[in-house]
């Protein structure tokens, strides 16, 4: 049988029913969750369609394998395979702190200008939780992916470049070197934040909104500090929802509403360390999240520790005009943990659902949902469930898998 592949027109993607989708295993743990997931998602699809769809996995390269096999970190047959398939999943990589390679993670993304980072946080009736009322916790985040401290314009100290920006700040924008505290010994970072690259993240948001019938987008910035990177996000934001979608001033503003097609979406802001202590004290508040890289990132985890940890938190990478996407958990390599068949496979599981709903293949998706749910709600499930459950039943990384494939 001749290979297909998912493509796109018009906007509109293409899924044959047997596509080719790339994955890369991961690093760390990869070893441990990619098998179990790849037989959940391979068993929901085929009890969804009895046979009439399924996915042929293609393994392509990155990180320590990818390293180990040829020499380098990131194959460029790699990043070809993602833009030839056009949709992919991938394992966790690992980035060394302070030094060493820059992450592979964000090199994919930036490659492929994926600019939409998606992690929708939910909870699953009977998950584990530090807080009283987990299930008011239901939101979608929108991190932009391509830019902010991310794109990695950094100057270490002592360096020749770090010198060369010294005498740059010293000799063209003098009061401002004033407050580098001590020149000689300061690592510097750059923050590129564009208009255009709010824009796409922040029209991909409020489009979800209307999609999923949401009632609010909160553009989360430091705007009050960071004036030109954070504080345009802001502004950008809501000049984006006033012009591309006819937004008016909700309550006197800058709060906006949008009316579209009988639906309402109120655009709003937040400061980042407010949101931080709204998303424990006022959760029902908030629903879709357009945020900027950094602060994504850390939001991503806070949010998932109400609803169960980042054991369960999935995620995506879009780029919603070429169509390319590649599916990811929110989670690291978790080294310590490596080969025990121990961690929980929920994030690259809940990934590969998102995966399938992006084909359009819901009736899988919903298999995985149900199989997840089931196995909560019988306490059968991993360590980082097991230790805050009572009478729980514990369960090795691959056993999670095979319980959730019982339950579908
Ligand atoms: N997209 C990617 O590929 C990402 C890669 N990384 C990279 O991963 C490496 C390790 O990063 P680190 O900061 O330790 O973060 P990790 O997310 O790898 O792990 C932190 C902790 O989270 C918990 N955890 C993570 N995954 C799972 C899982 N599947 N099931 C249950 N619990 C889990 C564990 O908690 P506990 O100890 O309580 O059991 C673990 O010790 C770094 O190199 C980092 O750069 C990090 C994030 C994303
Ligand atoms: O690339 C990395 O090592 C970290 C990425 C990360 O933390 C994330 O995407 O949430
Ligand atoms: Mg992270």
């Amino acid at each position: 049988m001749s290979e297909q592949k998912i493509t796109i027109s018009n906007g509109v993607l293409n899924v044959p029913n047997n596509p080719t989708v790339p994955f890369i295993e991961g690093d760390g743990i990869g070893v441990d969750i990619w098998p179990a997931a790849q037989k959940v998602l391979d068993s929901a699809v085929e009890k969804a369609y009895s046979g009439a769809k399924s996915i042929v996995w293609k393994e392509v390269l990155a990180g320590e394998k990818a390293f180990n096999q040829t020499g380098e970190w990131m194959p460029a047959a790699t990043l070809d395979a993602f833009r030839e398939y056009l949709v992919g999943i991938k394992g966790p990589l690992t980035t060394p702190v302070g030094g060493g390679i820059r992450s592979l993670n964000v090199a994919l993304r930036q490659e492929l200008d994926l600019y939409a980072c998606v992690r929708p946080v939910r909870w699953f009736e009977g998950t584990p939780s530090p807080v009283k009322e987990p299930g008011l916790t239901d939101m979608v985040i929108f991190r932009e992916n391509t830019e902010d401290i991310y794109a990695g314009i950094e100057f270490e100290k002592g360096t020749e470049d770090a010198k060369k920006l010294n005498d740059f700040l010293k000799s063209t924008f003098p009061k401002k070197f004033e407050k580098v505290r001590f020149p000689e010994t300061a690592g510097y970072g750059l923050k590129p934040v564009s208009e255009e690259g709010t824009h796409r993240l922040v029209k991909s948001a409020i489009d979800y909104a209307f999609e999923q019938k949401r009632d609010s987008v909160t553009l989360v910035h430091k705007g009050n500090i960071m004036k030109y990177t954070e504080g345009a996000f802001k502004t950008w934001g809501y000049e984006l929802a006033k012009n591309s979608y006819g937004a008016k001033d909700y309550e006197g503003g800058p709060w906006q509403i949008i009316e579209k097609d009988g639906h309402q979406v109120i655009i709003k802001d937040v400061i980042a360390d407010a949101f931080l202590q709204q998303i424990l004290l006022r959760p029902a508040e908030y629903s879709v999240i357009a945020t900027l890289n950094l602060n994504g990132d850390y939001i991503s985890d806070a949010l998932a520790a109400i609803v169960g940890g980042i054991g369960i938190a999935p995620g995506a990478n879009i780029n919603y005009l070429s169509g390319n996407a590649i599916f990811e958990a929110t989670h690291g390599t978790a080294p310590k943990y490596a080969g025990q068949d121990k961690v929980n496979p929920g994030s690259v599981i809940l990934s590969g659902a998102m995966m399938l709903e992006y084909f359009g293949w819901q009736e899988a998706a919903n298999l995985i949902y149900k199989g997840l749910e089931a196995s909560i709600a019988k306490k059968r499930v991993t360590y980082d469930f097991e230790r805050l459950m009572d009478g729980a039943t514990l369960l090795k990384c691959s056993e999670f898998g095979d319980e959730i494939v019982k339950n579908m």
